[in-house]
């Protein structure tokens, strides 16, 4: 049996909202929305990965609070794993400098009218309680 590799996965919160990613690449991933991270390297801590791909994809600085519970299958041998993350103070903005063409933030209420991976449709599910409850 082939080991898995980790992508790790941001769920980038801010203010309630949840920063969605649509990728420009590859082909078959292209036009679909995703949480931004990548793959973990060979040594490298998941928390290290997470903070490195989204400095080098965002231009952000960032912090991994906790991981969301549970692992989701990617194409083999890919598994993602997903942490609920937070701007550091003085952090610029995201930009989609790589692998993005469009950055979104998603309130509950909008969460789902982005085309998700259909991959991540799980992950995001158990992110959805970290966002800010409706209006009543
Ligand atoms: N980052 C990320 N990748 C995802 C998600 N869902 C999903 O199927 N993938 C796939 C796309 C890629 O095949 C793989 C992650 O690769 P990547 O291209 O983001 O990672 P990377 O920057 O480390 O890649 P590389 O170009 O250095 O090989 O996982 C997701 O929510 N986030």
């Amino acid at each position: 049996m082939t080991e898995s590799i980790v992508v790790v996965g941001a769920a980038l919160l801010d203010e309630g909202r949840l920063l969605a990613a649509r990728r420009s690449a590859p082909a078959d991933l292209a036009g679909r929305w995703e949480l931004p991270g990548g793959k973990v390297e060979p040594g490298e801590a998941p928390e290290a990965a997470l903070v490195r791909e989204l400095r080098e994809e965002l231009g952000v600085e960032a912090e991994p609070l906790e991981r969301v519970p549970g692992q989701w299958p990617l194409r083999s041998p890919y598994v993602l794993r997903v942490w609920l993350t937070r701007l550091l103070p003085g952090s610029p903005v995201p930009e989609p400098l790589e692998d993005h063409d469009e950055l979104r933030w998603l309130t509950h209420a909008d969460l789902w009218d982005v085309d998700w991976l259909p991959q991540d449709v799980p992950a995001v599910r158990a992110v959805e309680e970290h966002l800010r409850a409706p209006m009543k």
